[in-house]
């Protein structure tokens, strides 16, 4: 295996909540942890885990109470979430997150593809990128392409939650977040979208941390998995040591 570059790095991020009140409480603990280029993570753990904590720390959401984020070696850990955005791309469970609901599919790839630039756009300018756009939305779902000038708040929750992912990878973020992004979609098109997503990973070489509380889709995807609990990383399981890993292995967590 090839010595992949850190992308990004956690060095003791705590977090506590309700500070100095009989509320308080650490919802993050401890996490030391290396994101390296082109890890794909899966993020398990039972409910209250601090999985969409730990999210929001990366995405910049939330400050850490404590602790310091590296990305490629500088410290961000005060970068506002707006700055991180131009290399954080996230996908939120809802699927009315993420898209613009008045506006076609077109528009909002338009605002994808033009996304960190600092030229308005002209929406006439549409029609340059209609054989793209086409080609893009067929690679994530196959019923996007006709759907070009449908208005997204038209879209079923699968296909509107392929845009959204399409959209957060448009532009090759360095860091992907998916946030249960299959949760909310019924069987069929949430295994549709999960099998798109780890193709646009793989294809687009894309670094991806990935909340599931599906354990098959944990054991499946990715080349790491990560347990928390209580708020602490209790697991980090690698390459082989992943691979090898079973349904019961991971039940045992969740007992
Ligand atoms: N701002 C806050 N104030 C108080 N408690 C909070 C706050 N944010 C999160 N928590 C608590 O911290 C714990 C971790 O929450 P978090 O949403 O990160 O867990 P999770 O692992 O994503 O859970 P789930 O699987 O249910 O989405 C939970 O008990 C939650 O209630």
């Amino acid at each position: 295996m090839t010595n992949k570059e850190s992308l990004l790095e956690l060095k003791n991020v705590e977090m506590v909540v309700n500070q100095g009140t009989a509320d308080e409480r650490k919802i993050l603990r401890q996490i030391n942890l290396e994101i390296k280029e082109g890890d794909f993570i899966c993020l398990l753990g039972g409910n209250g885990a601090g999985k969409s904590t730990l999210l929001n720390v990366l995405a910049g959401q939330i400050k850490p109470s404590q602790g310091e984020i590296f990305y490629q070696g500088k410290n961000i850990v005060q970068e506002s979430e707006v700055k991180r955005s131009s290399y954080i791309a996230r996908v939120f469970q809802d699927p009315k997150l993420g898209t613009a609901p008045r506006m076609t599919v077109a528009e909002n790839l338009l605002l994808a593809a033009k996304r960190g630039e600092r030229r308005s756009f002209r929406l006439r300018r549409l029609k340059d990128h209609e054989a793209e756009f086409k080609k893009e939305l067929a690679k994530v779902n196959p019923d996007l392409p006709e759907k070009m000038n449908v208005a997204v708040d038209q879209l079923s929750g699968g296909q509107r939650q392929a845009l959204s992912f399409l959209m957060a990878t448009y532009k090759k973020p360095k860091l992907l977040l998916l946030d249960e992004h299959t949760a909310a979609l019924d069987p069929k098109s949430s295994k549709k979208l999960m099998e798109a997503t780890n193709d646009r990973i793989q294809n687009q070489h894309l670094t991806a941390v990935m909340i599931t509380h599906r354990m098959e889709d944990a054991l499946k995807y990715g080349n790491r998995l990560i347990v928390l609990d209580h708020g602490q990383v209790v697991k980090d399981y690698q390459g082989k040591a992943k691979d090898a890993l079973t349904l019961q292995d991971l039940a045992a967590f969740f007992d």
